[in-house]
């Protein structure tokens, strides 16, 4: 369980968290959702007791990380992948970590071959691209088996098969029960993880709800054999259809939209929640000015 509450960081006369509160409750990913600058890194230090907020506070199951007796068996953290010792090899890395958090050398090996990187466990961190140093970062994050997992751009540098990867890796966390709160600048990546959103533009929050609440009223996103047919069916069936690319856009739910295909006996090859709400709210707050108090 993640708590912050009204918390607020002043650089000199600049705001960089602005009265932040919100929860991230077990068995949930919550993805924490903003632009460059929004305030979510600031937010994260804060919470893991790395910057002092000028007010409001920060717990991890009801503590505050400083009062935490050890802190990374309760929480796994990941702020920045590339602070790691380039000197150091994989394997090294997380003996030593092992070492700090008093958890036994046998689960390096297991950890190595979790994260993807047990072929380079002799490589040094330095040689490392940044996609491997956040598989080494999530390693360490994981290995005193926390129930709180804290990751900033998790992400970042990751290929595709790298994010299914982390997904899966996240997914399965929440569902033993942890609580994970994930940091990313890109909707898309975050969306496909998250139950819970919280969008955050100038140090404010924005949104903040379960991502099936948040994307209620965005209609629906729908693909079908024949498109043509798909386009009138839907039409016939008097709702608004609009085409992109490669799908229709429906201002109707999903389950409205697969009774009119099915009366219709259309095939569908895809049928989901649309976004476009989320889509424009994310679009507003970054697109909204700096603010300078
Ligand atoms: N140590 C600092 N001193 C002064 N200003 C800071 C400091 N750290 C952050 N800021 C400012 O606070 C604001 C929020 O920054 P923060 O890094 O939290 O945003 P972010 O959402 O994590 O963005 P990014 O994804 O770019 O890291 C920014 O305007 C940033 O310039």
């Amino acid at each position: 369980m993640i708590t912050v509450e009204h918390v607020t960081k002043r650089y000199g006369g600049q705001v960089a968290v602005d009265d932040v509160s919100f929860t991230c409750e077990p068995g949930t990913v919550t993805g924490f959702l903003g632009p460059n600058g929004a305030g979510k890194s600031t937010t994260m230090r804060v919470l893991c007791g790395l910057t002092a907020p000028t007010s409001g506070r920060a717990t991890v199951n009801g503590v505050p990380f400083a009062k935490l007796p050890n802190p990374g068996l309760e929480v796994g953290v990941l702020l920045d992948a590339s602070a790691q010792h380039p000197g150091r090899t994989g394997r090294e890395v997380l003996g030593l970590a092992a070492g700090t958090l008093g958890v036994s050398k046998s689960k390096v090996t297991a950890m190595l071959e979790r994260v993807g990187l047990a072929g380079a466990e002799k490589k040094r961190v330095g040689n490392y691209s940044l996609g491997m140093r956040q598989r080494l970062g999530i390693g360490q994050a994981l290995l005193g088996d926390p129930s709180v997992l804290v990751l900033d751009e998790p992400a970042n540098g990751l290929d595709p098969e790298g994010i299914a990867w982390m997904r899966t890796l996240l997914a399965g966390f929440a569902a033993e029960g942890g609580t994970v709160l994930l940091s990313s600048h890109l909707l898309h990546e975050v969306q496909a993880v998250a139950d819970h959103l919280v969008m955050i533009g100038n140090g404010r929050i924005a949104a903040d709800g379960a991502k099936h609440d948040l994307l209620k009223g965005s209609g629906s996103i729908v693909k079908g054999e024949d498109p043509v047919a798909l386009g009138e069916g839907l039409r016939a069936a008097g709702l608004v259809v609009t085409p992109t690319t490669d799908h229709f856009r429906v201002d109707a739910e999903p389950l409205v939209v697969g009774r009119a295909a099915a009366a219709a006996g259309l095939v569908l090859t895809e049928l989901r929640p649309g976004d476009a709400g989320l889509e424009d709210l994310f679009f507003k707050i970054t697109s909204a000015p700096a603010v300078t108090r």
